[in-house]
């Protein structure tokens, strides 16, 4: 396609579409049965669709699919999926919500139009509530050890996912949660909400794995601390300790991390191969390891007293409403 010239003769030359890349446009276009040989302007989009030049646009710049508690939408025009949690009441992780995302996030990696990921959540006041607890009460011998190697997976394909990973933190953040977002490359938060590492609280302990993220993040003085304390940090404690990277109102947090992902213009190769000799010695200590690591897992799970704790826990939650 020639930008400038429309095929149809309408007169209006001078003025096409102007997308930032006219091949995926028309691949769009195809999409809707336009005749693919032909350039288009904006008169006749409008008047083949009928719908008005914004919609238009919309419906060619994105494509939303929503699928086992995670809705995927992928902006051509930017190359950016914003991968949503959508998982209600709280996008707690359970074995399949864990396997989805798992899927998800290689499909993503796959696509060769994709540059960046926003990782989000679609509900109301919480980014993530973390694992879901009643994978680990009362558990059942297989589920919890495929339970438990399908977060191992996930984390792995997170943490080392060659495109540039943000995280909009529009709600609270527990434990299994501050794991999604300080995996991510890049994390905004709302201001008013919680994040951190407060496994025990549950009486659990957190494995190496988020130790070490936690450590690389705070350091070990400020780790000790709020490891042993189970503390949760408020937006605001979150960012003088370099937990997030920016705190700013809730209808923010979208358009702040796209403004960073348009700033990052930074030669893909040299940024995800810097990103995983950083980061590789964390995942592939976790991927010598995982047999070893789920079975520490289950003994701690099955111990007793952790069960009394988290069966306090849980009732706790729900007694909040009473
Ligand atoms: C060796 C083990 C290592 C383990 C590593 C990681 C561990 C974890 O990730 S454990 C999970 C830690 N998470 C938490 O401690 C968060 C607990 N939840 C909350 O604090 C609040 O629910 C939250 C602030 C997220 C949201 O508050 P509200 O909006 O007020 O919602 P409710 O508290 O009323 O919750 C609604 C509903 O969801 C249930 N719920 C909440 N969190 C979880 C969870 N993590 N797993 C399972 N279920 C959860 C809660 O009980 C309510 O249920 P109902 O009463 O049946 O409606």
């Amino acid at each position: 396609m020639r930008a400038g010239t429309c095929a149809w003769n309408c007169g209006r030359g001078g003025s096409p579409l102007r997308y930032a890349n006219a091949e995926r446009s028309m691949a769009a276009l195809r999409t809707l049965r336009f005749p693919s040989c032909l350039a288009f302007c904006r008169k006749h989009v409008n008047s083949i669709t009928g719908r008005s030049f914004a919609k238009c646009q919309a419906r060619f710049l994105s494509s939303v699919t929503e699928r086992d508690g995670l809705q995927v939408s992928h902006n051509s025009n930017t190359g950016v999926v914003t991968l949503s949690m959508n998982k209600p009441p709280v996008n707690s992780l359970n074995l399949e919500f864990l396997q989805s995302m798992h899927k998800t996030l290689g499909e993503i990696q796959d696509d060769q139009d994709c540059r960046a990921v926003i990782l989000t959540s679609g509900l109301t006041n919480i980014f993530c509530a973390g694992l879901d607890i009643t994978e680990m009460y009362q558990p059942d011998d297989k589920r919890l050890r495929e339970f438990w190697t399908s977060l191992q997976d996930m984390w792995i394909r997170l943490y080392s996912f060659p495109k540039t990973t943000m995280a909009a933190i529009t709600g609270h953040s527990p434990a299994g949660g501050a794991l999604l977002a300080m995996s991510c490359d890049y994390r905004v938060m709302a201001e008013n909400f919680t994040i951190g590492l407060n496994e025990t609280k549950l009486g659990i302990v957190a494995p190496t794995w988020f130790i070490d993220l936690y450590v690389g993040i705070l350091g070990q003085r400020l780790s000790e601390l709020a490891l042993q304390t189970g503390k949760l940090f408020t937006s605001e404690e979150a960012l003088k300790v370099g937990l997030v990277d920016q705190v700013v109102p809730l209808n923010d947090v979208i358009p702040t991390v796209e403004k960073e992902l348009s700033e990052w213009k930074i030669p893909a190769l040299a940024r995800g191969m810097t990103k995983d000799v950083l980061r590789r010695i964390y995942w592939r200590k976790l991927q010598e390891t995982q047999d070893v690591d789920t079975e520490s897992f289950v003994f701690l799970i099955k111990q007793e007293k952790v069960q009394q704790t988290l069966g306090l826990y849980l009732q706790s939650l729900k007694n909040k409403k009473k």
